[in-house]
């Protein structure tokens, strides 16, 4: 019997946080088109004229605040650990690989690596919990565009998404549960935002998105693939295992980048209205990361918690994100398996 392979794949973050590295990768993941989801001229010049030089030096000195002298960036440094630990619990009839979509390591050398172990199957699993065509659908479409070409392709099989993992709404409860939610005036879940265009682009039905203000109450046959509708279902999940009510809570969305409309509402502006209304001290989930990184550990905790205080605000505290428990860990293992 030969080996069973695992691809685990996240997002990716620059090589360091020098300007040049952080350029060449948000040059990278922008011209992606799934991510930037336009006419491929205007992206082009959108992004190589426009975002990638403005936004390289701006983002290199949040990269440096939050980059660890031994350990680097915060994202592949969990992302190797939940690789290690999965290759550890799956033992050696396994080959666990770690990529990043884009810049290191790559996708390529990762499944050069599978493809040498003469593989009996490759299951794919991107480290986003809800599904979107920028993330999770960038990493099929380019594994897909990979292992097309190998001359045996062995049973390949990918996990579309795992936002409702009871292991992982778990992780996400216990973790919170660290900080006595109820002891908060109020709890958010933070997740990445995404272009509503995306949402409504992905659509089967282009009747249901957006069409009415509650259209991600329910995940239905209709949604069950939207981003949105997911992550209100994830949030939904993690405040069920906390007790807590509709009023105790908020979800959100962060990290809007350009002037179109994202999903809403965004973070930054409940955020505001919440300190105005006189909130003072708030706790925050961020359920679309399986490893803490720039878009945890500085917008929200550094940069949300200033403007919160500047509001009025006294605290925003971060949940961590799952990064290397072993909770997680099992959840890997459980989605290797089956
Ligand atoms: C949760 C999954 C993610 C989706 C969906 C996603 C969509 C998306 N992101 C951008 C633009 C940026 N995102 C950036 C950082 C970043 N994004 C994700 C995840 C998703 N993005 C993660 C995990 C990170 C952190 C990476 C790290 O190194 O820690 C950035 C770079 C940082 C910055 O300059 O602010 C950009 C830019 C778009 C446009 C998009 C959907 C269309
Ligand atoms: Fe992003
Ligand atoms: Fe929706």
């Amino acid at each position: 019997m030969g080996k069973k392979g695992v691809l685990l794949v996240n997002l990716g973050t620059p090589d360091s946080p020098k300007t040049k590295d952080v350029r060449k990768y948000l040059n990278e993941f922008l011209m992606d088109d799934r991510v930037i989801d336009i006419n491929p001229i205007t992206r082009a010049l959108l992004v190589k004229g426009a975002i990638v030089p403005f936004r390289s030096p701006k983002s290199a000195k949040l990269y440096q605040e939050i980059w660890s002298p031994e350990n680097g960036s915060p994202l592949l440094y969990y992302s190797i650990k939940q690789a290690e630990l999965l290759q550890e619990s799956l033992g050696d009839d396994y080959q666990v690989e770690l990529a990043m979509r884009y810049q290191s390591p790559s996708i390529e050398s990762a499944l050069e690596k599978l493809k040498a172990a003469n593989l009996d199957s490759l299951k794919v699993i991107a480290l986003f919990p809800q599904y979107a065509s920028a993330s999770s659908g960038s990493v099929y479409q380019k594994v897909m565009e990979l292992v097309s070409k190998w001359l045996t392709i062995p049973d390949l099989s990918f996990v579309n998404s795992f936002h409702d993992n009871e292991l992982m709404i778990e992780n996400f409860a216990e973790n919170g549960r660290k900080y006595q939610p109820e002891t908060f005036d109020h709890v958010l879940f933070s997740f990445h935002g995404l272009p509503q265009r995306q949402l409504i682009k992905s659509d089967p039905t282009q009747n249901h998105c957006l069409k009415t203000a509650d259209c991600c109450a329910t995940l239905t046959d209709a949604n069950k693939f939207c981003y949105s509708a997911q992550s209100h279902h994830t949030a939904r999940l993690i405040a069920a295992k906390l007790n807590l009510t509709p009023d105790q809570y908020t979800i959100c969305f962060q990290s809007r980048l350009g002037n179109d409309p994202w999903v809403k509402p965004y973070t930054v502006e409940v955020v505001a209205e919440l300190a105005k209304a006189g909130k003072k001290r708030m706790l925050v989930f961020c359920p679309a990361f399986v490893a803490d990184c720039l878009e945890t550990v500085y917008e929200v905790s550094i940069e949300y918690n200033e403007e919160f205080k500047a509001l009025g605000g006294e605290k925003i505290q971060l949940v961590e994100s799952l990064n290397d428990s072993p909770l997680f860990v099992e959840a890997l293992r459980q989605m290797a398996i089956a």
